[in-house]
C-alpha cells in the first residue's frame, strides 16, 4: 500500500485540514500519516483559536515518519507562520520526497486567517520551490502574485508568475468565481494550460474543499497516476464529495468521503 503523508493543522470539527486529508486519503486506498502544524479550536462557521505546534515539534514528527515509513506524496496545507514554514522546508529539503502537493492555505471559509500575512515571503521563497504543484484558490493566488484577478487572462498571468517562483505545476482552483456555472480550475506545467470543468453545486457545504482536492491529487499521484489524470481523477472525486456534501452544522458544512465516492468519482472520470 502507498503512503501519504499530510502536513497541515488540525480542525477539531473534522471538515477540513489534517482529518479531510485523512479521510481523502483512506478513501483513496492509501496510507494516510500526518505531521500537525498548528492544532485550531473551529467548526463549519468560526474559528475561536489557534495555537501553533513548536518548530522544534514539527520537525522531529516529519523525522519520526520519515525514518521509518517513507511517503510516496506529501500534501502539505495550513503552514501558520514562517518558524512553521522553514522547519518543514528545512526537513524535506532534507528527505527529499517525491510528488508535493502545497495547498498555500491562508484563510478559512468564514474569513478568519490562518497563516501569518507578514509570513507570505517566506511561503514564497522557501516553501513554494519544493512542490510538484501548489493549489491557489483565486484570493490565494492573488495575495501571491500581488494584483487583482478578474477574469481567464489574469488567472494565467498569475500562474505563470506563480511557475516562476520555482514549482514544477500550479493548479489554479475556480471554486470562488461564483458568477458561472462552471467550476474551472487551470493547471500550468510551465509550458502549457489544462481545463478541468465541473458543474457548479448550489451548496454553502464546502468546507474542506481545498484541503480534501489537494490530498485527493497526493493520493492519485502516489498511486502512479500522471499529472493530469492524478487532477482529473482529483476534480471528479471532489466534485462528488461536494455532490454529497453534509449539511450537518449552523455554517458551511463538510465534504463526503465514502469510498463510494471515490469509485463514482472514479466512474465519472472514465
Ligand atoms: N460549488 C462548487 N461546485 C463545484 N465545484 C466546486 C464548488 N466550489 C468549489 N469547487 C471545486 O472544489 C475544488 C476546491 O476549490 P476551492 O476554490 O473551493 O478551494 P479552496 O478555496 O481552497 O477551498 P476553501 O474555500 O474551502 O478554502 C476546486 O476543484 C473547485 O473548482
Ligand atoms: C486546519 C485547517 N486547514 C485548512 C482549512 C481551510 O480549509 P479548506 O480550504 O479546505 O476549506 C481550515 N479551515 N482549517
Amino acid at each position: 500500500m502507498k503512503k501519504v503523508l499530510s502536513i497541515a493543522g488540525s480542525d477539531c470539527s473534522g471538515g477540513a485540514g489534517i482529518q479531510a486529508d485523512l479521510k481523502t486519503f483512506s478513501a483513496h486506498g492509501v496510507f494516510g500519516m500526518s505531521v500537525i502544524t498548528s492544532v485550531v479550536a473551529e467548526n463549519t462557521f468560526r474559528v475561536i483559536e489557534t495555537q501553533d505546534v513548536k518548530p522544534d515539534i514539527i520537525e522531529k514528527q516529519i523525522e519520526a515518519v520519515f525514518e521509518d515509513l517513507p511517503p510516496e506524496a506529501v500534501k502539505i496545507g495550513m503552514l501558520a507562520c514562517r518558524e512553521g514554514m522553514l522547519a518543514v522546508a528545512k526537513k524535506l529539503k532534507e528527505w527529499q520526497p517525491s510528488n508535493i502537493v502545497i495547498d498555500p492555505v491562508m484563510y478559512a471559509k468564514n474569513g478568519a486567517a490562518l497563516m501569518d500575512p507578514d509570513s507570505i515571503d517566506t511561503l514564497i521563497a522557501d516553501v513554494i520551490p519544493l512542490a510538484d504543484m501548489v493549489t491557489p484558490n483565486i484570493p490565494e493566488a492573488e495575495k501571491m502574485a500581488g494584483f487583482e484577478i478578474r477574469n481567464e487572462e489574469d488567472i494565467k498571468k498569475a500562474a505563470e508568475i506563480i511557475h516562476e517562483m520555482g514549482c514544477q505545476s500550479v493548479l489554479m482552483k475556480g471554486g470562488h468565481s461564483e458568477n458561472t456555472n462552471e467550476a474551472t480550475d487551470i493547471l500550468f506545467d510551465g509550458t502549457d494550460f489544462y481545463y478541468f470543468s465541473s458543474p457548479r453545486i448550489q451548496t454553502k457545504n464546502t468546507h474542506g474543499t481545498g484541503c480534501t482536492y489537494s490530498s485527493a491529487i497526493a493520493a492519485n499521484l502516489a498511486n502512479g497516476l500522471p499529472v493530469q489524470k492524478a487532477v482529473e481523477q482529483a476534480k471528479a472525486y471532489i466534485t462528488t464529495a461536494i455532490t454529497h456534501s453534509l449539511d450537518i452544522g449552523k455554517g458551511n458544512g463538510p465534504t463526503h468521503h465514502f469510498y463510494d465516492v471515490y469509485k463514482n468519482g472514479l466512474q465519472e472520470a472514465l
